[in-house]
């Protein structure tokens, strides 16, 4: 998938939020949009997520199947988390929506809510059912704006496993958050976004693992010192 040229302005004489970003959205690979507040972070998702129109430019080859999981879930909607997700499974072409609809509410710890309108919800409950919607079609393209806010621990470490799954499947997760640590364990390309651009940088592994190693452990050693990617703190 590559975005070329995108420009985005919310009104005629509002400022450009994007201006000519030209960016490819890599298969299988797990990015995170970071930059600071207003800096144009949640519009450049609803693009490369097709929820809303460029006013410049054009996207090519998005995943057919994709999905969103907005900064804030409309719960005014007049469904239950049940007879919503049915419907969306329906949409998704799924042979039993009502079976997925009640394993994904499982799973993230909502089946209790499973008939509860969605404007009775908790904030919490209410983003389970948004991240529920967003898996239910397995997508190959997940976007995530701030998706783990509100979410209780267990349904973090769920949605952790699901981006995982995705990736694993050959699926491109883009995300948001502002916890620095969300997902920092994984090899992940990051997207600075602000001043209208987006500057892209290497999908290093970037997490730090203390060892301990015995004194039989020299051989191991000597192969850490000569690995590029080891950097050697201290040796006592
Ligand atoms: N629907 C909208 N209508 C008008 N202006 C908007 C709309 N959505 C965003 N903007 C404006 O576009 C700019 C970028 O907003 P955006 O939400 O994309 O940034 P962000 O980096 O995600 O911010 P934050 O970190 O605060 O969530 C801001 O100036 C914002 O006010």
């Amino acid at each position: 998938m590559r975005l070329d040229g995108i420009g985005v302005r919310y009104g005629l004489r509002d400022p450009w939020v994007l201006r000519g970003v030209s960016l490819d959205v890599p298969a299988g690979q797990l990015i995170r949009a970071q930059g600071g507040n207003g800096g144009g972070k949640s519009t450049l998702l609803r693009v490369v997520a097709g929820v809303c129109s460029p006013t410049r430019g054009s996207v090519r080859d998005r995943p057919a199947r994709r999905a969103y999981v907005p900064e804030r879930f409309p719960a005014a909607l007049p469904f239950t988390p049940h007879d919503y997700l049915c419907h969306l499974g329906r949409i998704h072409g799924l042979r039993e929506p009502a079976q997925r609809a009640g394993e994904l509410l499982e799973r993230f710890g909502a089946a209790a809510f499973a008939r509860t309108p969605l404007a009775e919800l908790s904030k919490g409950t209410c983003q389970k059912v948004a991240v529920a919607q967003a898996l239910l079609g397995e997508p190959e393209l997940l976007v995530l704006d701030e998706a783990w806010t509100g979410l209780d621990q267990d349904a973090r470490a769920e949605l952790d496993t699901a981006v995982d799954e995705r990736l694993a499947g050959g699926g491109t997760v883009l995300f948001v958050d502002h916890d620095p640590a969300r997902l920092a364990a994984r090899p992940v390309l990051r997207w600075q976004v602000g001043d209208g651009g987006v500057a892209v940088t290497d999908a290093e592994q970037s997490s730090t693992v203390r060892i301990t190693l015995s004194t039989e452990s020299a051989e191991l050693l000597r192969e850490l010192r000569e690995d590029p990617r080891a950097r050697i703190e201290s040796v006592r």
